[in-house]
């Protein structure tokens, strides 16, 4: 048994379930958490009993809302990790290498790398109170990796440059229409609906589902590559006098003063 302190694993017959936890900050991941996701799926992929994946958050609030601003004001990073390193970009590529279909349990607000997060799961099922969007530009950040390509992938372009330079919320019901969940169901079932569409898979020949997983990743793997350079420009922009603006007026609850940056 791994004892987690940032999140909960546990295998319920065919599922494993994954659940972000932490509340009080809307389950915004710091490095320790997405070192513990990290472990997480790791342990799911490595158990012959687990079929498929689930990934929520804890309470009614949030799926996650991304990388946690009041960390990243108080630091300038995401905290401290065992390995040393703020692990985001693996844990993405971990997500599509896992050869078991990750189904994302959206129970609340899912914004910023929370949202990139569910894009990159194989399925999503929405509560009817869950939210959608993205929110870097509004607090100094942005995914220049899977979190705009793979999302152009699922919305379009049109919509994946709305949801980023708008940093607008959609409901479920919006969602849906646009092809970014598959389902919709009241919060009451969304644990249900999502181990009920787990042992629907559990049913089906693993080998098949592991290589049907890969030939659709196949395609955008390219992707990784620019999710790589990606964080590497991201690294250095929030750490730029811009990207700690954002995150610094997000934490003292004012506007960020983003003008002075406009590039002549
Ligand atoms: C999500 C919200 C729109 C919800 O608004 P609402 O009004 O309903 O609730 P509150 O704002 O009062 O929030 C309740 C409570 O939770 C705290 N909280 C919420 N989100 C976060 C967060 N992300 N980090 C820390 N804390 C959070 C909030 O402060 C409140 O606490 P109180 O103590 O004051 O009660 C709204 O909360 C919101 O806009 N949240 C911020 C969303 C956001 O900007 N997310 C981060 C985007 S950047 C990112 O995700 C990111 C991802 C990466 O992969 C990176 C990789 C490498 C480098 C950087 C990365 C990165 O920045």
């Amino acid at each position: 048994m791994t004892d987690y302190e940032d999140i909960t694993y546990e295998v319920d017959g065919p599922a494993a379930v994954v659940t972000i936890n932490r509340p009080a900050r809307y389950n915004a991941f710091r490095g320790k958490t997405v070192e513990e996701l990290i472990k997480a799926f790791r342990s799911a992929w490595a158990d012959d009993t687990v079929q498929a994946i689930i990934l929520t958050g804890a309470g009614e609030k949030a799926f996650c809302t991304g990388g946690d601003v009041k960390q990243r004001a108080e630091t300038g990073d995401y905290g401290p990790t065992e390995s040393g390193m703020f692990e985001i970009g693996n844990l993405h590529k971990l997500i599509r290498d896992v050869p078991k279909p990750v189904i994302a349990a959206v129970n609340g607000i899912a914004v910023g790398g929370g949202h990139v997060l569910h894009v990159l799961c194989d399925l999503t099922i929405a509560s009817e109170t869950a939210k959608f969007g993205q929110a870097g530009p509004r607090v100094g950040s942005f995914d220049a990796g899977f979190g705009s390509a793979f999302l152009a992938r699922v919305v379009g372009e049109k919509r994946a440059r709305e949801i980023w330079y708008l940093c607008r919320q959609y409901d479920a019901v919006t969602a849906e229409r646009w092809g970014l969940v598959n389902w919709v169901v009241p919060a009451d079932r969304l644990l249900d609906e999502a181990k009920a569409v787990a042992a629907e898979i559990a049913e089906k020949s693993p080998t098949t589902l592991r290589f049907l997983k890969q030939s659709f990743n196949a395609d955008t793997d390219h992707q990784a590559g620019l999710s790589n350079l990606a964080m590497s420009a991201l690294d250095l922009f929030t750490h730029s006098p811009e990207g700690l603006e954002g995150a610094t007026a997000f934490a003292e609850k004012r506007k960020p003063e983003f003008n002075k940056y406009v590039n002549a």
